[in-house]
């Protein structure tokens, strides 16, 4: 008998199946891999800035001078690069660039525009200056030994440009997962180069699959197009086996008697009944998870708008603890545009939408057809909901996660 779990326990046994995280030392400079993310945290060696730093164009003065009128002597000029010649004291200034170091004893920098400049040996202050004004610390920015980036960052180019100032060459990244994907269907046609015939369709699914995989950070290691043999099958599972850390099955996870893929990962699983085998929710209720020989599988619908919907709401939540970036399944939260009357059933219901701000509140507008075979939607959708209830007012909240990034139209 096939057990049905409930879409929140599908999810916990997912998530508890996923493949360990692997760490590897990646080159700061020649790796700008925009999604690994930092697994250990990262200390700055030195201070940041590593000296006392002038923020502006003018004159370092001593703690005694803050607020003369008489005359100072100038007695070093120092550009950005160049280190101070001599202490100051009393009586004393220092012409400094933005970004030069101060000397000892300054205790502020008096901007030029706020200074008479009396001959090239000799300032006046016009207005007086406060303690510490427009010389930046060493170390304000960072202390040597400090934390400057905390396991799970990002390695992007903003994360990237600390490490440059902390003169931080490698640092320890989750290594990118390994994914194989299988399209089973004698009916899929895996080149848009070859004419259809009648029964026959363009695979499509692996088009979004592969693409979100590697967003997420993970590399694709092959598609592969599989005909319904359960011995094919099989075969196609065992050649990934061990060597990726994930297989993605689409298609075949169904009951029919041309559904053989629960079938082959229960025998290469060596099991009866599988962690996953069909889940409580629409769509995607035919969906199976499974880990063998150090590779975790899953098997989902052949329909691509429920294949995307499994691969969003629980597949990926795996994928990610992988690449050390554990996340929220539905991270926020969205008022619902319109009104909605779901056939009252056991299943959650996964609604593909498309959010969007109303000023500062997120707004989601579900789509009209929610079908599993409706693919044209999918150009326009950029979010998934939860819906728990029958029906639903508009302007009541639900649970929403992105599809892709909310940013680009
Ligand atoms: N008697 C029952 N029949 C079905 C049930 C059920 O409970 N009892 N469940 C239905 C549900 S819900 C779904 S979803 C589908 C899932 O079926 P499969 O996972 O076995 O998927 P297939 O039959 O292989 O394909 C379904 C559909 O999608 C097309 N397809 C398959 N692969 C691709 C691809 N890579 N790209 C584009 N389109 C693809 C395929 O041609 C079919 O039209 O089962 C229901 N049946
Ligand atoms: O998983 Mo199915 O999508 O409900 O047709």
């Amino acid at each position: 008998m096939t057990h049905v779990s409930t879409y929140d326990e599908a999810l916990e046994t997912v998530i508890a199946l996923a493949a360990p995280c692997a760490v590897t030392d990646v080159d700061v400079w020649a790796s700008l891999d925009r999604h690994a993310r930092i697994a250990e945290a990262v200390r700055t060696g030195i201070d940041l800035p590593p000296f006392h730093r002038s923020m502006m164009d003018g004159y370092a003065v001593h703690q005694a001078d803050l607020d003369t009128q008489a005359p100072l002597a100038i007695v070093d000029d120092i550009r950005a690069g160049e280190s101070p010649r001599c202490d100051l004291s009393p009586g004393k200034v220092a012409k400094v660039r933005t970004g030069a170091p101060v000397p000892n004893g300054a205790a502020a920098v008096v901007r030029q525009e706020w200074v008479d400049v009396i001959d090239d040996k000799a300032i006046r202050i016009v207005r007086p200056v406060r303690d510490g004004e427009s010389i930046q610390p060493a170390g304000e920015d960072a202390k040597a030994g400090h934390v400057i980036l905390e396991p799970g960052s990002v390695l992007d180019p903003q994360t990237q440009t600390i490490l440059r100032a902390a003169g931080i060459g490698q640092v320890r990244v989750y290594k990118p997962c390994r994914v194989a994907i299988i399209a089973t269907g004698s009916e899929l046609v895996s080149s848009v180069n070859t004419p259809l015939q009648r029964g026959q369709i363009y695979a499509a699914s692996d088009a979004f699959l592969a693409g979100a995989v590697r967003d997420a950070g993970a590399t694709v290691t092959d598609i592969a197009f599989i005909q319904d043999d359960l011995r094919s099958i099989e075969q196609a599972i065992t050649a990934h086996l061990g060597a990726v850390d994930y297989i993605l099955l689409t298609g075949g996870a169904s009951v029919g008697d041309t559904d053989f893929v629960k079938a082959a990962v229960r025998n290469i699983a060596g099991v009866d009944q599988l962690p996953v085998e069909r889940v409580w929710m629409r769509p995607g209720s035919p969906f199976i998870a499974a880990r063998a020989h150090g590779t975790t599988i899953f098997g989902m619908s052949g329909n691509p708008a429920a294949c995307f919907v499994q691969f969003h709401v629980l597949a990926l939540h795996a994928i990610r603890r992988t690449l050390g970036h554990p996340s929220d399944t539905f991270p926020l939260s969205a008022i619902l545009s319109r009104d909605l009357a779901i056939k009252p059933v056991k299943h959650v219901r996964f609604h593909r939408g498309r959010a969007r701000l109303d000023g500062t509140t997120l707004v989601v507008e579900p789509q009209l057809n929610q079908s599993s075979g409706i693919l044209s939607g999918l150009s326009s959708v950029n979010a998934i909901i939860r819906l728990d209830q029958s029906t639903y007012q508009k302007g009541e909240t639900v649970p929403l996660l992105f599809t892709r990034n909310p940013l680009v139209d």
